[in-house]
């Protein structure tokens, strides 16, 4: 099914000129940075959560789009992007690590996620996995290597809420309904290395439709120590990740890259 106008991105099929590939950040105010970090930025539209702009890698058209926060905004970037030619996603985020060993500042690519949030259970049962595309997961993991910045690789978990979902406990009424208590140190055992709030319905999604999405997301608090991620901590971090997923959709791209080419097709 295609469309030349979609209802909340505002956008119609000239305005991505031919583009296959889309980075999709949380926070709309990302969207003009990741941009302008390419050849040619260019702002499209902006409605609600969602801003779009366009940039070039190696003349061909990237499109950058902010999603908002959780997965039903989410689902819905994807399902427009994709009515209008997108086939790749790049989700670029920040999340809180639970691992010990992550640090404030690196940078995760998620090859999996689990399935806490609700919007993904409208496109596959929770039996289905939220897994990344290879070739993407693989792209990024050598943009991270590139780029010299430190990176893990692994599973987070996607949580419909901030607070009681990611078992935040210095909230106003301070209380976390008995399903969830217990349930940060459960992931952790499990070898869970982060939470945030995107990725199970984009992966899910994507995987579930045969287009590809991979994830890169910077650590901007470790919960093992800290609620509340410190603001003056965020800004480098969430740069790292977007350089990473720019120098991803470079090598996704690039059409020398014949083994990751390869897999994909
Ligand atoms: O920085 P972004 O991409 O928004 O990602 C994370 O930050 C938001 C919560 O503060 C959630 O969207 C979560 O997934
Ligand atoms: O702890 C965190 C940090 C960023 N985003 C989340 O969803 N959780």
């Amino acid at each position: 099914m295609t469309t030349t106008h979609s209802f909340h991105l505002g956008l119609k099929i000239g305005d991505l000129q031919g583009a296959t590939l889309a980075i999709l950040p949380g926070d709309p105010n990302r969207v003009k940075k990741i941009a302008s970090l390419m050849d040619g930025a260019k702002y499209i539209f902006s409605n609600r959560e969602f801003t779009t702009w366009s940039a070039k890698i190696n003349k061909e058209t990237v499109i950058v789009c902010s999603t908002g926060i959780g997965g039903p905004s989410t689902s819905i970037v994807v399902e427009e992007l994709s009515q209008l030619g997108i086939r790749t996603f790049l989700r670029v985020g920040t999340s809180g690590a639970i691992q010990k060993y992550i640090k404030i500042g690196d940078v995760l690519i998620i090859t999996a996620a689990v399935r806490c949030d609700g919007a993904s259970q409208h496109f596959a049962p929770l039996e289905f996995p939220a897994v990344a595309d290879l070739s993407c997961t693989i792209a990024l993991i050598q943009a991270a290597k590139n780029i010299g910045i430190k990176s893990h690789f692994g599973v987070t978990v996607s949580s419909d809420t901030f607070y009681p979902g990611q078992e935040r406990q210095d909230t106003y009424s301070g209380r976390v309904i008995q399903k969830l208590r217990g349930s940060m140190e459960e992931w952790k055992n499990l070898g869970v290395m982060s939470y945030e709030m995107e990725s199970a319905t984009l992966l899910t999604m994507c995987l579930s439709q045969g287009l590809r999405a991979g994830v890169v997301t910077g650590v901007i608090v470790n919960r093992t120590q800290k609620e509340i991620p410190n603001v003056t901590l965020i800004h480098h971090t969430e740069y790292m990740a977007m350089k990473v997923a720019i120098e991803g959709a470079h090598i996704i791209l690039s059409k020398s890259n014949t083994f990751l080419h390869r897999y994909a097709e």
